[in-house]
């Protein structure tokens, strides 16, 4: 928020495009997130989501466009920055935690790679960060085979929110988990981005799950942007892609692929 009152764009995403083998996975990509604001990304299988992620990560390379944060070109401030990934907090799809390092370390993955980081503190304030993702403190010294897939899920949100990054990337923060567990989830990510202000994009294809998390909602169709609205207008929507993903049905323009 601005002295004045007015909301920042945050993360601004303009024409933002990638191929591979001549093939666009994401084409002339739009979005803007607000400062604190949290945006949810739905589409089909393979329609680019995680992608974009990773592109606005910078962990794969992007053929055109531009990505602003906070009214900067991303490349002006990783030329000024030690290291830009610290201002993000990321959850990969299947939590994609270490099975050599405890939940303990997995979570404080970041800070122990800092020189001089103090073990017995950093791991104090793990335990806190565990009991704010609702974990006993005797989960951080398992390892992460020993624990259920709704533990490491949030393990996996611990890490994320490890630091309260500026922004926070989660994808697919509820896939695999029964409807009480993923409610749940839902509401500790709400919590950490009122409590911190972070500025999120969530990928879902769990539509619960996406409207209880935000009213803020972006369509993918094979990389392309296919619809932008809120959680109101999603019900109201007659966009076919949109009507097609929330019927769950065989018929319209995604198609479903078969071998
Ligand atoms: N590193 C890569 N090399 C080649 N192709 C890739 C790479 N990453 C993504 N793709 C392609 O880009 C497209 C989008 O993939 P992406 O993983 O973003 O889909 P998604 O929407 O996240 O799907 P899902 O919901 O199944 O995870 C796919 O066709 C995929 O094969």
């Amino acid at each position: 928020m601005t002295e004045n009152g007015k909301i920042n764009t945050a993360l601004e995403v303009k024409g933002l495009s990638k191929s591979f083998n001549g093939l666009k996975a994401l084409d002339a990509v739009d979005l803007k997130v607000s400062s604190g604001e949290t945006l949810v990304i739905i589409g089909p299988s393979g329609s680019g989501k995680t992608l974009l992620l990773k592109v606005l990560l910078g962990i794969i390379p992007y053929d055109m466009g531009h990505i602003f944060v906070n009214g900067h070109p991303k490349e002006e401030l990783e030329d000024n920055s030690h290291n830009f990934l610290d201002c993000f907090g990321m959850l990969f799809q299947q939590s994609a935690l270490f099975d050599s390092m405890t939940v303990w370390e997995n979570i404080a993955f970041k800070e122990l790679k800092k020189q001089n980081a103090n073990r017995e503190e950093v791991k104090a304030s793990v335990i806190a960060l565990l009991d704010q993702v609702g974990l006993k403190q005797d989960v951080a010294d398992l390892f992460p085979a020993e624990l259920s897939g709704g533990m490491q899920k949030r393990v996996g949100l611990a890490r994320a929110f490890a630091g309260d990054p500026e922004f926070l990337f989660l994808d697919e923060p509820t896939a695999g988990l029964d409807p009480i567990m993923s409610n749940s989830i839902s509401q500790l990510i709400n919590q950490q981005a009122k409590e911190h202000f972070s500025t999120s994009i969530i990928i879902s294809s769990d539509l619960d799950s996406a409207r209880s998390i935000s009213t803020n909602i972006m369509m993918l169709h094979e990389g392309k942007v296919v619809w932008h609205g809120t959680t109101d207008d999603l019900d109201k929507t007659k966009n076919p892609y949109v009507q097609q993903f929330i019927h769950k049905s065989a018929e319209g323009p995604i198609s479903v692929l078969t071998e």
